[in-house]
């Protein structure tokens, strides 16, 4: 029995006016609601200019429609574009025309990902890497997150959950065969070399998370240091605009602002905070207590301090890299080997510098050449419960195969949370609720 779903579509293009806009219906309907529209649907995969009426024979437009039958789609079931010219009332008239069909709706964010996650065109990460796909600022967000989506993260954890589970069939086989004379003793010493091999693939990894989710997130940038140091000058200097309120009274910034940076295709958020100091003033010190608290989530902090006076350089719970910077170089002439960088936001001295000494951390962190990098806390946390297990197992030669054998099925199981082949549904509307209509 065919089962009846929802057939769903949405302006699957941008803001509106545009030249072109990109309508997408998916599901069982699609074809006969397409052909309502259209009229003699074109070939599979290819446009045709076609005629686009309501049902009352008022031409909508004229626009190009394709067909994609299911399951060779982007969503596995039979989808259909239809693409019109981009003005509000256009699309409007349009998406009218479709609401008016029975069992044809608005989908919701995500949907078609979702849909194509549910017909195995996707898997959980692929699906992730696309909604990251999408809001890609930078070059190295938009490389890492099409690695994700084109499934380089999915074949290695797919590969490993496969390698799992080919020990834990060796181990089951070795207990069906224990009780005879000649057990081949080589199986269990070939499963748990490869395990060594594997403990180290994960743990490599893992190691790499640090950097996918700088280049996801952005690399935390905190400016800090005592009051009138110059740090919202800084931060306005680097803006190339007025964020932060910049006056001579000690104690200005309050709050904590921030910018996004675009260094060499990292994306770099540069935080301003409050200036570092004793005070009873009641606003001030909740300032100073979320300056610290951002330092204390930093990748690098500028720590700021007008020439003469000293630098702090260390600042409590971090335990990164701290800049010195001494500030106002313009009326603080002559050299000084007291900071690692002289900076006067006035004159723009040093600003190139800094960019610079930015760039070569951002080298610095990123050594590796594959982007097949873990970029959220949850592929992280569930690397770490796989590499634990398969620790465990490791670690338990004294205990049962059967237990050992239990360590390597979780092990393989946290790997099937990643990718969504093991049960994820309570996560789904987490995902699909950060992606846009028409995704
Ligand atoms: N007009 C348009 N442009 C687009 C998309 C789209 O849906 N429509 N995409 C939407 O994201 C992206 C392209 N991604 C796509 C991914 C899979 C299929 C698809 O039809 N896959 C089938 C057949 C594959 C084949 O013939 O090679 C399949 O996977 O079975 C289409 C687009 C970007 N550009
Ligand atoms: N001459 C000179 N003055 C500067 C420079 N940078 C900042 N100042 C001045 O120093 C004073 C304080 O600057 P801010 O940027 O507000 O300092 P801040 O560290 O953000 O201060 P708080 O918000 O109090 O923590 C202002 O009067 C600025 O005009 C500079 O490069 N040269």
């Amino acid at each position: 029995m065919v089962t009846m779903n929802e057939t769903i579509y949405a302006l699957s293009s941008g803001g509106l006016p545009a030249g072109v806009a990109v309508i997408r219906i998916s599901g069982n309907l699609a074809f006969p609601i397409a052909g309502s529209l259209a009229g003699a649907l074109p070939a599979p995969r290819q446009a045709g200019l076609k005629t686009i009426r309501t049902r009352n024979g008022l031409v909508i437009d004229r626009g190009l429609v394709l067909i994609f039958p299911g399951p060779a789609s982007f969503t596995g079931e039979d989808c259909v574009e239809i693409h019109v010219h981009g003005g509000k009332a256009v699309v409007n008239a349009l998406l009218q025309e479709l609401s008016a069909f029975e069992h044809c709706r608005l989908a919701e964010h995500g949907e078609f990902s979702r849909r194509a996650l549910e017909n195995g065109k996707m898997d959980l990460v692929e699906v992730e890497g696309l909604a990251d796909l999408i809001s890609a600022e930078t070059e190295m967000q938009r490389r890492l997150a099409l690695e994700h989506a084109a499934g380089g993260l999915s074949g290695l954890y797919n590969a490993w959950a496969d390698r799992l589970t080919r020990a834990r069939a060796l181990i089951e086989a070795e207990l069906d065969f224990a009780d005879e004379d000649d057990v081949p003793g080589s199986v269990s010493d070939m499963v748990w070399a490869d395990m060594k091999r594997l403990r180290l693939e994960i743990s490599d990894h893992l190691a790499g998370a640090d950097l996918g989710e700088i280049i996801r997130d952005g690399l935390k940038v905190v400016i800090a240091g005592a009051p009138n140091a110059g740090k919202s000058s800084l931060m306005n200097a680097l803006a190339k605009r007025e964020v932060a309120i910049v006056t001579d009274i000690a104690g200005t910034t309050r709050d904590v602002l921030h910018i996004d940076l675009n260094i060499e295709g990292y994306a770099v958020k540069l935080y301003d905070t409050a200036g570092l100091r004793e005070t009873d003033e009641i606003v001030e010190r909740e300032g100073i207590r979320r300056a610290l608290r951002t330092v204390a989530d930093a990748d690098l902090v500028l720590s700021l301090a007008e020439i003469g006076s000293e630098a702090q350089r260390n600042f409590p719970g971090f335990v990164g890299k701290v800049l010195t910077i001494g500030t106002k170089a313009d009326i603080h002439p002559g050299e000084t080997n007291q900071y690692d960088l002289l900076i006067s936001s006035a004159t723009g001295s040093g600003l190139a510098e800094l960019h610079e000494l930015l760039r070569q951390d951002l080298q610095a962190r990123s050594g590796m050449l594959s982007l097949a990098l873990p970029s959220r806390l949850r592929h992280r946390t569930l690397l770490g419960e796989s590499l634990r297990a398969v620790e465990a197992a490791l670690a338990s030669e004294d205990r049962g195969l059967d237990i050992r054998a239990e360590y390597l099925r979780q092990a393989a199981t946290s790997l099937g949370r990643i990718t969504g082949r093991v049960d994820v549904e309570d996560l789904l509307d987490v995902i699909f609720s950060e992606f846009c209509i028409g995704k």
